[in-house]
């Protein structure tokens, strides 16, 4: 099972600007003494062809930071741009939008709809972008993630690893500027885990592609580039060419750091 090189990389992906910038992002939730302060001035760049792993103890904004990086949620003061243009200011038709056909989603509980073959949830970002839809580069986008033969299959007959393979088929048929994955392991066998992410991987080597992966799991986030560590809404530390041991050291300080900071022994990610 092997994603190749099926095409040549994008303007987009050509283009000088980074896939995924933040500036100064803030987000609060709440007014006066209850404000809850999720991110404190975030600043990201985050390459063309790079794959990042957010991590961080419990309540270190990790979603949050996803939400607004991905469109889902406006930050309350700074910017997101996507390929170099600013998304935070677009109405809400246009973010839709912008997010059907530029983004791509990976989430732990897969989110493929059951009524559909395997087939049409692959094309389904084309369907609701209102493109064309491409099913000769949806069976492309199955055969690399080696299900070739499942394209006529429901999610519901399909094992959760076959149906996460169909989940990053999804996410990358549009060739999004950015695929952002929660926790895209986070349901799976140790086995299965490792081979969604050898694919994920293989997205950015082989195609040019740009992952965002949140993640609890140091072993997970060691097939990334480089692992961003977020504490109390801010970044806090990273590693580049990260090892599972690595990471997890750098995670039990951090979460002792944020425990004593509250009086508690463990804020377990
Ligand atoms: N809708 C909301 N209203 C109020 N507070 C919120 C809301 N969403 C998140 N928060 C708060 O913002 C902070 C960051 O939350 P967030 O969910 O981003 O953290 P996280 O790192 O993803 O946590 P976890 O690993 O437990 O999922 C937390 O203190 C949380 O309680």
């Amino acid at each position: 099972m092997a994603l190749r090189q099926q095409r040549p990389r994008t303007d987009r992906q050509q283009s000088a600007h980074p896939a995924v910038e933040l500036r100064a992002v803030r987000r609060s939730y709440g007014r006066g003494d209850s404000t809850v302060h999720a991110l404190r001035g975030i600043d990201l760049v985050l390459p063309h062809g790079s794959f990042t792993a957010v991590m961080g103890p419990s309540g270190s904004g990790k979603s949050t930071f996803l939400q607004c990086a991905a469109g889902l949620d406006r930050p309350t003061s700074g910017e997101v741009l996507l390929g170099g243009a600013e998304i935070t200011r677009l109405n809400e038709n246009r973010l839709t939008r912008l997010r059907r056909s530029r983004i791509g989603f990976v989430f732990q509980s897969f989110n493929l709809l059951p009524s559909l073959s395997v087939q049409q949830n692959v094309l389904l970002p084309q369907r609701l972008a209102g493109e064309r839809q491409d099913r000769r580069r949806a069976k492309e986008l199955l055969a690399q993630v080696g299900l070739a033969e499942h394209g006529r299959r429901r999610p519901g007959q399909l094992s959760g690893g076959q149906q996460q393979r169909v989940a990053i088929a999804r996410a990358l048929i549009t060739s999004p500027e950015v695929v952002f994955a929660d926790e895209p392991t986070g349901a799976l066998d140790t086995r299965t885990a490792h081979e969604v992410l050898g694919l994920l991987r293989q997205a950015v080597d082989s195609m040019g592609a740009t992952v965002v992966m949140v993640t609890h799991d140091p072993v997970a986030a060691s097939h990334a580039d480089r692992v961003l560590f977020l504490a109390d809404g801010e970044l806090a530390d990273e590693l580049v060419r990260p090892d599972p041991k690595a990471v997890a050291d750098r995670m039990l300080t951090l979460t002792a750091a944020v425990g004593a900071r509250y009086g508690y022994a463990g804020a377990a990610a």
